[in-house]
């Protein structure tokens, strides 16, 4: 199958106030089927939400592109929509209204009746059907990321952008959410690029779980295929000795990665006078 998503030789150098540069990626190439659904895993501040801000267009890479069906990115777009940790909700709209403001915006071609329709479908698909009149700070943190759900998936975008999203909910209420999103993402054949820092999210959700390295110049290092057929019963996947497997690989690279960051950091830089 053609890619859907192509990723070609990206690297992101960031200028600092004090003028140094931070190599913060490089040397990123990734292709992304129609449908699939890709984590991005690694350790803090090696690039991770770099790369997903570089995909969705509110950053450019310093080397390299990103095409998403045949188009260039180049700008933020309503075809790749971005779902953030922190909902991002507007607090004095209602749900229905923080939905409605995008589908307003991106669909005013279609008919009142139908943004309507849409709008409703979306609520009702996430589960909040019965909330659809409370405000942000009525709402549980589970309840608010399923408003920033339906707001992003009701514009139908090209590309689910998710940048940690259940990061800051509970433990029960994020393992409902990440099994809802699964079922919403393998109904509607929707293509996703999620960063996560758990494991278990990546395998739960993934088709293919892509671990970078450590910045600074973070590669990616491997693509770990996870081969469960859609949609999946977690505790019945997590049972198989495959997902030991696939969890075992996925927790070995990450403290090898935290090893070589505690290493980097007890090295010691010769002071200007001893060079
Ligand atoms: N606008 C910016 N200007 C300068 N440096 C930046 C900027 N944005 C990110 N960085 C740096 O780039 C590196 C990667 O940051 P990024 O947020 O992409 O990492 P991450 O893997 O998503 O981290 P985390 O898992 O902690 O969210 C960090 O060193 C960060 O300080």
């Amino acid at each position: 199958m053609s890619s859907f998503v192509e990723i070609r030789g990206v690297a992101k150098e960031f200028k600092l106030a004090n003028g140094s540069k931070n190599l913060v990626l490089k040397n990123i190439d990734l292709e992304i089927r129609p449908g699939e659904f890709v984590s991005l895993i690694g350790h803090s501040g090696c690039g991770k939400s770099t790369l997903l801000n570089i995909v969705a267009g509110l950053d450019k890479p310093t080397q390299g592109y990103v095409q998403v069906d045949g188009q260039l990115i180049l700008r933020p777009g309503s075809d790749r929509m971005m779902v953030f940790q922190n909902y991002s909700l507007l607090p004095w709209l209602s749900a229905w209204d923080n939905v409605a403001l995008a589908v307003n915006k991106v669909m005013r071609h279609k008919s009142k009746k139908e943004r309507h329709q849409l709008i409703a479908h979306t609520l009702e698909m996430v589960g909040l059907k019965d909330a659809i009149h409370k405000k942000p700070t009525q709402l549980s943190g589970g309840m608010k990321q399923r408003v920033a759900l339906a707001r992003a998936l009701a514009i139908k975008p090209k590309l689910l952008l998710l940048d940690e999203p259940f990061g800051a909910l509970d433990a029960l209420t994020r393992s409902n959410l990440q099994t809802e999103l699964m079922y919403i993402c393998n109904a509607n054949n929707i293509t996703a690029i999620m960063v996560t820092h758990d494991v278990d999210e990546a395998l739960l959700l993934s088709n293919r779980v892509v671990m970078l390295k450590n910045s600074p110049g973070a590669t990616i290092e491997q693509i770990l295929a996870v081969p469960f057929p859609y949609p999946r019963r977690p505790v019945e996947m997590m049972d198989s000795s495959n997902y030991h497997h696939l969890h075992h690989q996925l927790m070995q690279f990450l403290h090898q990665q935290q090893q070589v960051k505690y290493i980097e950091s007890q090295i010691v830089q010769p002071s200007p006078e001893a060079i």
